[in-house]
């Protein structure tokens, strides 16, 4: 559904909901000009000395009781009408966000994250405020004016409201005109704070580097630019706001010089009395209020409009990698994986990434992928899981072609650790429970124990509360890599794919990891993508791939004697080890 859809729904199903709060509005309007048409009795009561001291007391309690009164019912409609634009905010944001779920990576390789945040948090709020804030304000605009003008016309006087409103009538016009180029100055200025931000963080964060290569005056200069850029920005924004908060007040007092020209001219020569006179100029200065609202309601629907569209465009985004039309729901997944595949192209490339890859994986066996960087190895495990879509019937898992299993049992089937090995800034407990969020504590420590994490976790102030990331501890890389390891472990998963996941860990974890895996192989398919040989030699079957095509394959003893480019591999990473021993 998209954006303008979820909104008339939302506005359908509260329709009773908005009724009340707009009716709580219109009634506290109706109320709140009662106060200057009180005032003027007064005034009129206490010039033909009629006033006596319980007649003070009778206007003291009415203007108290019209004051409570109004504020009451104002606040009712305010808050309902708030509660609902926040209702509907949550709404739109849950939505978004299920619905990014739903994309391919593709689509946000394609996106700037500032970019997208932008339409999660300020595009929905401006929906939000024109919602909730517009509604009460634009209501509010309405009845006020709509009730003061009742009042003047009918207890006062139509010519004296008329000529004193003229000047009144251009502030919202003002407004409209006026507003876009606040907010345009106001957003500049947001820009280049925000720009001024981004180069501090990038010069702390590489504060090593500037210093090791003496760029310390460079960097020092570009932010001088970047302050005077933003001082330019905030001066056009001063002289545009005091323009703006000039104007208004000015119009006021042309009106009120109008209405104590003309009112007073009517008050002297006896056509209205003195409270009706007192009156008016308190209804004058009731006008100027709503007419003002109009204005920034207008601006503010306008920009509410603008953003409906924007997330409009994100909410109809399709998603690209989906389900067959009648998907095969495969239950038991032994881990058979075939594949076929003469050709992947990704969709912005101008030529295939990988070719003519040929290979059979038995439940159970692992196989090892090896390569020169940029050869196609990430490529190729991401396809499995259909993080790429490769074309159809080239991929098979237990005899079916992969986009035609549900895309939930596939990616279920599979356990997947990533060469970043990304952990959520959560406690590292909750980090390798991820995929099983039900798993008991015994189960998650096993996990750890296996990916040789454990006594790392136990050495941290809260063991596996532990919160990673900025809030709290910062972990190495093979610590990373080896939670990210232990997630996989957890899930019993039938396939399970290591894109050198490895990098990061001393040989001799790497050969406990190895062996852990090895325990549980019997039951698992294994694809281990490694740069270090030795972390693939045990495998079944190894595949080397040369810029995207399978180069040689066979397993370690088998390539080894062919003495080509595994076993030059091979043999540097050997001297390697024993000149570091
Ligand atoms: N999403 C993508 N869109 C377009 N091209 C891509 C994408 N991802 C990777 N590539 C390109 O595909 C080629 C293979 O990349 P891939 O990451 O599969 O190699 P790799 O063997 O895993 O490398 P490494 O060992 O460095 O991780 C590279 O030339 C890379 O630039």
């Amino acid at each position: 559904m998209n954006a303008k859809s979820l909104m008339r729904q939302f506005l359908w199903e509260n329709k009773r909901a908005y009724g009340i709060s707009i009716l709580a509005i219109i009634i506290s309007n109706f109320i709140n000009v009662q106060f200057p048409n009180i005032l003027g009795r007064f005034t009129n009561a206490l010039q033909a000395h009629r006033l006596t001291s319980k007649d003070v007391l009778v206007y003291a309690a009415l203007l108290l009781v019209v004051g409570v009164v109004y504020v009451q019912f104002y606040a009712i409609g305010q808050y309902r009408n708030g509660k609902l634009g926040r209702q509907f905010e949550y709404l739109l944001r849950r939505r978004l966000f299920a619905h990014w779920e739903l994309l391919s990576t593709e689509y946000f390789r394609h996106r700037s994250i500032g970019d997208l945040l932008n339409h999660a948090m300020n595009d929905i709020r401006q929906v939000r405020e024109a919602l909730s804030g517009g509604l009460n304000i634009l209501t509010n605009a309405i009845f006020l004016l709509l009730a003061t003008l009742i009042m003047t016309f009918t207890t006062i006087s139509i010519k004296l409201t008329l000529f004193s409103m003229i000047p009144l009538v251009f502030i919202p016009g003002f407004i409209v005109w006026f507003g876009p180029q606040i907010r345009d100055s106001s957003r500049k200025v947001q820009e280049a704070l925000s720009d001024m931000s981004e180069l501090t963080e990038e010069s702390f964060s590489s504060i090593r580097l500037i210093k090791a290569t003496a760029n310390e005056r460079v960097e020092t200069e570009r932010f001088r630019d970047k302050v005077d850029h933003i001082v330019s920005q905030q001066l056009t924004l001063f002289r545009r706001s005091a323009t703006f908060q000039a104007f208004i007040p000015t119009m006021s007092s042309v009106s009120f010089a109008i209405a104590l020209l003309y009112g007073g001219y009517l008050a002297l020569s006896g056509q209205i009395r003195l409270g009706a006179f007192v009156a008016f100029t308190l209804y004058v200065g009731q006008l100027v209020q709503p007419l003002q609202q109009i204005g920034f309601v207008i601006n503010n629907f306008q920009r509410a409009s603008a953003s409906l569209i924007r997330l409009q465009v994100l909410l109809e985004e399709k998603p690209s990698i989906t389900n067959a039309p009648h998907p095969v729901e495969l239950t038991g997944v032994r881990g058979e994986i075939e594949v076929h595949l003469p050709a992947f192209q990704y969709s912005d490339a101008q030529v295939p990434v990988l070719r003519n890859i040929e290979f059979r994986v038995q439940p159970g066996q692992t196989l090892g992928i090896v390569g020169r960087t940029g050869s196609g190895k990430t490529t190729l495990a991401n396809l499995l899981p259909r993080i790429f879509d490769p074309p159809a019937n080239t991929i098979f898992l237990d005899g079916h072609d992969i986009r035609e299993i549900r895309l939930e049992t596939l990616r279920k089937a599979i356990a997947y650790v990533p060469q970043d090995g990304f952990l959520f800034s959560t406690s590292v407990g909750e980090n390798i429970s991820f995929g099983d969020a039900d798993a008991s504590r015994a189960k998650v420590e096993q996990a750890a124990k296996a990916a040789r994490v454990y006594d790392d976790i136990v050495a941290f102030p809260d063991g596996f509360d532990t919160v990673i990331g900025e809030r709290g501890v910062t972990l190495s890389g093979g610590q990373r890599q080896r939670t990210a390891i232990a997630r996989a472990f957890l899930k019993s998963a039938p396939i399970l794919i290591m894109d050198d996941s490895l990098s990061a860990v001393d040989m001799s974890t790497e050969k406990q990891i190895i062996a852990a895996l090895g325990r549980v192989r019997q039951t698992r398919t294994t694809l281990i993508i490694a740069h270090r040989l030795s972390a693939v030699r045990h495998a079944d079957h190894i595949i080397v791939l040369e810029d995207g095509v399978i180069a040689e394959e066979g397993t370690h003893e088998e390539l080894i004697a062919k003495d080509g480019l595994y076993a030059k591999t091979y043999r540097i990473q050997q001297e390697g080890e024993v000149t570091r021993v």
